[in-house]
């Protein structure tokens, strides 16, 4: 799967930042707004900003490393949360709602599936990854195809004229998953990535840590590259989403990342197209151990700090109020010279 990301056009960003600075408030007033304004414009190359069917797309799929107690739940709540998902009970359903954004649903690959929901998409892989502790997490074929799905469902909705997309995802054990894949791609000790994740006890905790050093250095061989990575210790639901952001980046759409897991598929992403950073927002830090890391290695200050660490896209949905905003001031807020204010 390849793309043709390019990075966005920076010939006009001291006239967008010209725009800003003539707004009726001190220079630098509006804080990360300004700045969040400035990447808008500049993705969409225009002095008019717009955030339209802005969309969340939740991707589900389970883990074999789930079966090694490294969850407070079973990979059986993955598919019991995504009922609860097509059923508009969950956290990212209220949020979604909360600030007007559609919600889809994909099956990524559960272990247990669902039948008869017409709402649910199926781009399942299989049904969960292996268990990385034991062997490739999946085949490098699957990592790829899961990009390529997970693409292809951003390019749909672009099709429809959205323009915005926030990726989250639901997934019992993705947090061992998305850890290992950023102590391989930050060489980084497990002490530094691997967090509790649902919340664990302090003898789960030290049993994850101690489960997901032994199973890089079992992959050692095969996690030299990004795709590398994904295949041995990633999910389903990561290529999806690392898919879905590519694919944003190259079609110049605002890409919404959310939290810890979210962030570790936008860090592949980042990795293996440089140029995808421009278009993407970093709605949250999550309380997990590791995101601050990787925030720091994406160079991005999150938008909100609300002590969340729920994934499903949940930081990302409360974040486009900031995002519709930004907009908003920079298309219709007064410049000193139509106000008549004068500093
Ligand atoms: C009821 C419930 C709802 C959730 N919604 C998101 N997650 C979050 O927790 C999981 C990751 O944590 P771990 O690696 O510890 O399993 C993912 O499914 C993530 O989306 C949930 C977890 C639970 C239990
Ligand atoms: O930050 C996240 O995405 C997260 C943290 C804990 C559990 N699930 C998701």
């Amino acid at each position: 799967m390849n793309f043709d990301i390019h990075r966005v056009n920076r010939e006009t960003q001291k006239d967008i930042q010209n725009i800003i600075n003539n707004k009726t408030k001190p220079p630098g007033a509006l804080g990360q707004l300004e700045q969040l304004a400035l990447q808008v414009a500049l993705i969409q190359s225009s002095i008019h900003i717009e955030v339209t069917k802005p969309t969340a797309l939740v991707f589900a799929s389970d883990h074999g490393i789930a079966e090694r107690g490294v969850s407070i739940a079973s990979s059986d709540v993955t598919t019991q949360m995504v009922s609860n998902f097509l059923a508009g009970g969950a956290a990212i359903n209220c949020f979604c709602e909360s600030v007007d954004m559609e919600l889809k649903v994909i099956d990524a690959g559960m272990k247990k599936k669902l039948v008869n929901e017409p709402n649910l998409i199926n781009q399942s892989l299989g049904q969960g990854t292996s268990d990385f502790s034991l062997t490739q997490a999946m085949s490098v074929a699957t990592a790829e195809k899961g990009i390529g799905l997970g693409a292809s469902q951003v390019q749909a909705l672009i099709n429809q004229g959205c323009n915005t997309v926030a990726l989250g995802e639901m997934g019992i054990g993705n947090t061992s998953a998305a850890a290992a894949m950023m102590c391989a791609l930050l060489k980084l000790p497990v002490e530094q990535c691997v967090g509790r994740g649902t919340g664990i006890d302090d003898q789960q905790l030290q049993t994850k840590r101690q489960l997901i050093a032994n199973s890089l250095e079992l992959h050692k061989g095969s996690i030299e590259t990004p795709l590398g990575i994904l295949a041995a210790v990633g999910g389903f639901e990561i290529a999806q989403m690392t898919g879905g952001i590519l694919q944003g980046a190259q079609e110049k759409i605002i890409v919404l990342i959310d939290g810890f897991i979210a962030s570790i598929a936008a860090l592949l992403a980042v990795r293996m197209y440089p140029e995808a950073r421009d278009y993407l927002v970093f709605c949250h830090q999550s309380d997990e151990l590791g995101h601050e890391s990787v925030l720091a290695e994406l160079d991005a200050t999150p938008l909100l700090n609300l002590g969340m660490r729920l994934g499903e896209g949940t930081g990302a949905a409360l974040a486009l109020p900031l995002v519709r905003a930004s907009c908003k001031f920079f298309n219709d807020m007064a410049s000193f010279a139509e106000a008549g204010v004068t500093v």
